[in-house]
């Protein structure tokens, strides 16, 4: 499986700039001939979050009739990273996969608020989970600060998910834990991770990328510096298999005891 990591820079507050620059990366992601492209954390409006009433995606049909356009014209699927969504009164931070048909295949909203970018003040939290079947390939989906709670990501990855895909606005000063938090998730999950951070600036953060695949066993095999890209990365699947093959870990859970 090919996958493009699509590191784009944000424009705060303005929607309809980011609706274009999502278009360019997910056509630019078709012609590297990707399989499935990624898009980084709320990409139509960034962290405007006082702004949501006038900027939000009501219902997120926008989003929705966008990336279901674009997956269909450049026969490609997208984990569509996250866009700020405003629904029955609430906004949620909101991420939408779609398969090369264009066929939507599953909304998650953020399970996880991060307070130090004030989205427990403007942001509802969702409750459900996110896995979704891309070209036959068992997947999941999480968003930024959800990677800091291995135990949701686990019990998600044990039904079966061999790729965790992750969308973040993650902010420069802590890239060497975003780097190693997800080292951790793939290795205890032993799957792969492909994680696609933003780039740029808004008034509050500088957002440094570092996009990252990571194989099963941990190891690095794609990366990003801190400009505007799309880069295309291999995964073998069948890695994911030996890796579960030799060591049982999902197995050996003592699950009567957590
Ligand atoms: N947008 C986010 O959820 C950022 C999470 C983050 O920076 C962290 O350290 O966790």
């Amino acid at each position: 499986m090919q996958v493009a990591l699509a590191q784009i820079d944000i424009k705060f507050g303005d929607p309809d700039e980011n609706y274009r620059r999502v278009a360019a990366a997910i056509k630019q992601a078709a012609v590297q001939q990707a399989d499935v492209v990624v898009l980084p954390e709320m990409w139509n409006t960034g962290y405007a979050l006082t702004a949501l009433d006038q900027l939000a995606d009501f219902n997120g049909v926008r989003t929705q009739t966008v990336l279901t356009d674009l997956a269909r014209q450049y026969q490609i699927n997208i984990v569509g990273g996250s866009v700020a969504v405003a629904r029955n009164g609430h906004y949620y931070n909101e991420m939408l996969v779609v398969n090369r048909q264009g066929k939507l295949l599953s909304r998650y909203d953020k399970v996880h608020r991060f307070g130090l970018m004030r989205e427990d003040r403007y942001i509802t939290a969702g409750r459900t989970e996110n896995r979704f079947v891309l070209d036959e390939v068992p997947a999941m989906g999480v968003i930024c600060y959800d990677i800091r709670f291995p135990e949701w990501l686990r019990k998600q990855a044990a039904q079966g998910p061999q790729v965790i895909f992750v969308s973040a606005e993650w902010p420069t000063v802590r890239l060497p834990q975003w780097r190693l938090l997800l080292q951790a998730r793939a290795i205890e999950n032993q799957a792969y991770v492909v994680a696609v951070n933003r780039v740029g600036s808004d008034p509050d953060n500088d957002f440094g990328g570092q996009s990252l695949v990571i194989d099963p066993l941990g190891q690095v095999v794609a990366e990003t510096q801190d400009q505007p890209t799309v880069v295309t990365a291999t995964i073998d699947l069948q890695q994911v298999a030996a890796v579960r093959g030799s060591m049982p870990v999902f197995a050996d859970r003592r699950t009567e005891l957590y």
